[in-house]
């Protein structure tokens, strides 16, 4: 976990984000016309040669490896390549938690690029949503970066496509142990639930700078 300090006003934030955000919206729709698309193979065929082009403009200038986690000072995170929730990952739903006191909550429409079996959710996509959400609910309660040391998960009835809540809950803590109780609805009701163990990691690159930074939260 490496966390890399950016420092940057709200203003800068808020103007890369309206640049990237429609860009990463423009993606998800493209991802989703791909898989339900049902044009002839010559269209198939010039959109592959239009979106290899884009592509090839993309990569003049790009970062080595993910995109990272970087933080402003009043730490403001901007886990933007987050496969869960980043703002500029197109494969992200994207989830967007919300935290409350002891409770993280948080609603995605999963369509056709999560499927699993045929009209239902993939089970390793609630997954990845319950990791995600386990872990800023442990770490923003705790105020400090939390690994998912494990995750049970109970898939108790299919989840259909379209709108999935998730609700994670903090339910206990011990020395650098977070438990955490998480369960994801779709329109009928629960479908699955978990626990889960998050692990305060002892050390993580960055770590003096995080602690820097909260110390000077208000
Ligand atoms: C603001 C930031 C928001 C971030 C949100 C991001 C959410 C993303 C969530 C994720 O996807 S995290 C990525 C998936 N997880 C990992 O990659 C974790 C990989 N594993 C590790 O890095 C280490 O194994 C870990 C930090 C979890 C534990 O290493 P430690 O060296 O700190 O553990 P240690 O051996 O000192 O054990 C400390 C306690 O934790 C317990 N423990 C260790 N590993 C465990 C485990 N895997 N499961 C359950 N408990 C575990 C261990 O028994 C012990 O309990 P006791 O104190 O009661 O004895």
């Amino acid at each position: 976990m490496e966390f890399r300090l950016e420092d940057i006003d709200p203003d800068e934030i808020e103007r890369r984000l309206a640049v990237v955000e429609p860009l990463t919206d423009s993606v998800r729709g493209l991802i989703d016309a791909v898989i339900r698309s049902e044009v002839d193979d010559a269209v198939l065929d010039r959109a592959r040669a239009r979106i290899d082009e884009i592509t090839a403009e993309l990569r003049v200038h790009q970062k080595p490896g993910g995109y990272g986690t970087p933080f402003t000072r009043d730490l403001r995170g901007m886990p933007w390549g987050n496969a869960a929730t980043g703002l500029r990952n197109p494969i992200a739903p994207p989830l967007r938690p919300e935290h409350g006191a002891g409770v993280s909550t948080g609603s995605v429409h999963l369509g056709a690029a999560y499927e699993g079996p045929g009209g239902l959710v993939h089970g390793g996509v609630l997954a990845l949503l319950m990791d995600q959400l386990v872990g800023e609910c442990a770490s923003t309660i705790v105020n400090m970066p939390h690994f998912t040391g494990t995750l049970t998960v109970r898939y108790l009835r299919p989840t259909k496509l379209g709108r999935v809540d998730l609700r994670a809950e903090v339910t206990g803590t011990q020395d650098r142990k977070t438990f955490v109780h998480v369960e994801v609805r779709d329109r009928e009701g629960v479908t699955a639930d978990g626990e889960a163990i998050m692990i305060r990691p002892k050390d993580f690159p960055g770590r003096d700078e995080v602690l820097a930074a909260i110390a000077r939260t208000p």
